[in-house]
């Protein structure tokens, strides 16, 4: 089959090599000259674990292609996959300028049958009004299908998750096209399940609203854990036996962030409110999120009176580990807060450090590893539980720090093994442990 997939993004990119990968010519089109030139050279333009590997093989083997052409992109494609972002308007609601330009350019483009996957995740009723933009923009005499397939994957394992999701969702209103898409899905080997167009839309929003729903609902059990001297860990696997439960997504910690579950959160509220319905759930769940997002520094404000002068270290800036996203990442709310009180701010990630420079500038220091932000620092929080992250020494935070305070908001360490150290720690839902020379000190 001859793919083209609009938007080189997380999602665009790795659809398009895994595409390539089960043996269909695929040609990426983005309109980001630099993405392209980069990526046309083998160069994977973001960090995801297995991607660059399947990509050189891929364009090796002549079934991968990159272009800033919409005519070469789009004139003789079988399938066009939609992928391009669908960031946050201010009021909330999905910016959907990227995906209708591209179906603009598509319809200008397309000179014979061809069906339009919708990737990128839309508000319902999307695809539909795609399909009457297209309708109305495109040749006579040609059909172009409008179907919708959104995507699941999660950054950091999004070509793993390519082969080994638990379903693929089809939405179509023609029994045809949705058969021709059931058949290119084939070879990952995962379920299909075919839907309407507005049920496959509403199951994508459905599905992140739920699981940043487990997240705020179990962060809220952490903080009444903390007041009721629980362990929130221990709850967690407590109730995660439960099959009806089950064990994923109920990590506690400083809540959710990334490109998806703070926007289609919000979008949903959006969607739920143009129907003039009130989704009370959804909004708590985005309050409790924004208030979670600021817990490490609350808690240390319960500690010190002022951080001003203090020397600080954030580890891990990402919004969650594999990935060099920082998009809506708990880290930048707590930097902003440290800068704000005039602490003097260190920080160190694996991966998204470059991505950190161009949003944190020179307002704060960068270490060149994760033992080298510790030196000399009086307090760190670890924000991002990269395993380089989780595997330092608690030693190592002694011999670097002398009397270190640290602010876990991933629950890297055991209670116990951290008593051993003159350490004083407080993570999430747990008791806090206070070293007697800090106690001394207050
Ligand atoms: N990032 C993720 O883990 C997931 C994202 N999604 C959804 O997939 C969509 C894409 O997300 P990301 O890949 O994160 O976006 P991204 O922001 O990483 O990439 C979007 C790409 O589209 C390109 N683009 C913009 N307009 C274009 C046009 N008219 N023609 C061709 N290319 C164009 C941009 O230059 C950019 O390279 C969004 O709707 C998102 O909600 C869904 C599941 C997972
Ligand atoms: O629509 C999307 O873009 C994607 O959003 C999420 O994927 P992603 O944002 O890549 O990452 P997750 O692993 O879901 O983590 C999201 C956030 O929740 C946090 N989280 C996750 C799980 C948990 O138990 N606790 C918790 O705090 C993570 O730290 C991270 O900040 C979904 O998991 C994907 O299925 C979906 O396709």
């Amino acid at each position: 089959m001859k793919i083209t997939v609009a938007g080189t993004g997380y999602v665009g990119l790795v659809t398009g090599v895994c595409l390539a990968e089960i043996g269909n010519k695929v040609t990426c089109y983005d309109i980001d000259e630099q993405k392209v030139q980069k990526m046309r050279q083998g160069i994977v333009p973001i960090y995801e674990p297995g991607l660059e590997e399947l990509m050189k093989k891929n364009i090796a083997e002549e079934r991968l292609f990159f272009t800033t052409d919409a005519k070469t992109a789009y004139e003789s494609a079988d399938v066009i996959y939609i992928a391009v972002g669908t960031p946050e308007n201010e009021d909330g609601s999905a910016n959907l300028t990227y995906v209708e330009e591209a179906a603009l350019a598509i319809s200008h483009y397309v000179k014979k049958d061809t069906i339009v996957v919708i990737k990128s995740t839309v508000p319902v009723g999307t695809n539909d009004r795609i399909q009457a933009l297209i309708n109305e923009h495109k040749l006579p005499g040609i059909e172009i299908t409008v179907v919708s397939n959104p995507e699941f994957l999660r950054e950091g394992s999004a070509v793993y998750d390519m082969f080994h999701g638990d379903r693929i969702v089809i939405g179509a209103n023609d029994e045809r096209a949705a058969s021709i898409i059931a058949e290119i899905n084939k070879p990952f080997g995962i379920p299909i399940i075919q839907t309407d167009i507005r049920s496959a839309e509403m199951i994508k929003y459905a599905a992140n609203a739920f699981l940043a729903t487990k997240i705020s609902f179990i962060n809220e059990i952490a903080n009444i854990c903390e007041k009721v001297g629980a362990n929130i860990d221990d709850v967690a696997y407590g109730i995660g036996q439960d099959k009806r439960i089950g064990p994923h997504f109920l990590k506690a910690g400083i809540g959710y962030g990334g490109s998806c579950f703070p926007k289609d959160t919000k979008a949903l509220m959006q969607i739920a409110g143009n129907v003039h319905y009130q989704f009370d759930l959804l909004e708590s769940v985005i309050k409790v999120n924004n208030k979670q997002q600021l817990l490490l520094y609350t808690k240390a404000k319960e500690i010190f009176s002022s951080l001003r002068g203090k020397r600080v270290a954030v580890l891990g800036l990402a919004f969650k580990p594999n990935t060099d996203d920082i998009r809506e990442a708990a880290s930048l709310v707590l930097i902003q807060k440290l800068l704000n009180e005039q602490a003097e701010v260190t920080v160190y990630d694996p991966v998204a450090m470059e991505n950190a420079k161009s949003v944190l500038g020179d307002s704060v220091r960068y270490a060149r590893s994760a033992i080298s932000a510790l030196a000399g620092q009086e307090v760190v929080f670890i924000v991002t539980e990269w395993d380089e992250i989780k595997d330092i020494p608690l030693s190592t935070y002694v011999d670097e720090m002398k009397e270190p305070i640290i602010f876990d908001g991933r629950n890297c360490y055991d209670l116990k093994e951290v008593e051993k150290y003159p350490i004083t720690y407080i993570s999430v839902g747990r008791r806090n442990i206070i070293h007697a020379s800090l106690v001394e000190k207050r």
